[in-house]
């Protein structure tokens, strides 16, 4: 196996007498989708936080790359090469496709453009934002206004924004939400190819999306991890049927 990417060691958070997450620990391996399913309320946004570095926990470690990361704050963790996916209220409306990830090349590279002159260093982030966008399949609208782009492109914009930090590890919480059946078909065949580069550690509340695309999936019920394992094996665990809500979703 692999040395995994990510790896979380009993996380505990607690709010009050609530344990939001209780004692989780998972991997997820390089070139691998680890989605994380749960009925409402299950703690997963709560986890993405820990993870990203937006919330500390209580108790427990994460590990990126082999790399104790627990006390490192967000800024640290992303230049490692942990990038999370942000929502679509983080895009700048009146920016070009191309302004936008451009923006997110110049705070990853920091100034590690100073040494060229400023045309040089403008030329070097577009092209490496465009190299962004091209990867989801959005270089064709690198002109447009950010605000023009449909639901499902804001989406591959997010992903191309992630993609422009350099990741090995991205975060994805409910990429596939809000998006209608062709722009989910294509964010999903996306993912699949984002795979081929990337670990992914994917929210998703879209169950067809999550078993067609995981290679391994945790159940998150009340904080704890209640299942771990293939497509296959969490359709069938007995366990997982009962605590999950949707029973129908996993029909
Ligand atoms: N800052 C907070 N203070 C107190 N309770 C909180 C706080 N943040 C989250 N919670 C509680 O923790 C639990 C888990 O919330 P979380 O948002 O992580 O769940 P989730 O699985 O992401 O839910 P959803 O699928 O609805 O997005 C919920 O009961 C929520 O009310």
């Amino acid at each position: 196996m692999p040395e995994p990417l990510l790896e979380l060691r009993g996380l505990c958070k607690n709010y009050g007498a609530l344990a939001v997450t209780d004692d989780v620990s998972l991997t997820v391996l390089p070139q691998e989708i680890h989605a994380i399913i749960g009925p409402n309320g299950a703690g997963k946004t709560t986890l993405i936080h820990q993870i990203s570095g937006t919330l500390r926990p209580d108790r427990g470690s994460v590990l990126f790359a082999g790399r104790d990361v627990t006390a490192l704050p967000v800024e640290r963790r992303a230049r490692l090469g942990l990038a999370r996916s942000f929502q679509i209220t983080s895009i700048v409306p009146g920016f070009s496709v191309l302004e936008n990830v451009a923006l997110a090349v110049q705070a990853r590279s920091g100034s590690s453009f100073r040494f060229l002159r400023p045309a040089g260093s403008e030329a070097a982030i577009n092209r490496d934002a465009l190299a962004a966008l091209e990867a989801v399949g959005l270089a064709g609208a690198a002109g447009r206004m950010a605000n023009a782009l449909s639901h499902g492109e804001k989406r591959q914009l997010e992903l191309a924004i992630a993609i422009a930090m350099r990741p090995r590890l991205l975060l994805l919480d409910e990429p596939l939400a809000g998006a209608g059946p062709e722009e989910t078909a294509r964010l999903i065949g996306l993912l699949r190819d984002l795979r081929q580069r990337y670990g992914i550690l994917l929210v998703e509340h879209d169950m067809q999306a999550v078993f067609s695309l995981a290679d391994r999936i945790s159940v998150l019920v009340y904080g704890r991890v209640a299942a771990t394992g293939t497509a296959a094996e969490i359709r069938a665990d007995p366990e997982v049927r009962r605590a999950y809500l949707g029973e129908d979703e996993l029909a």
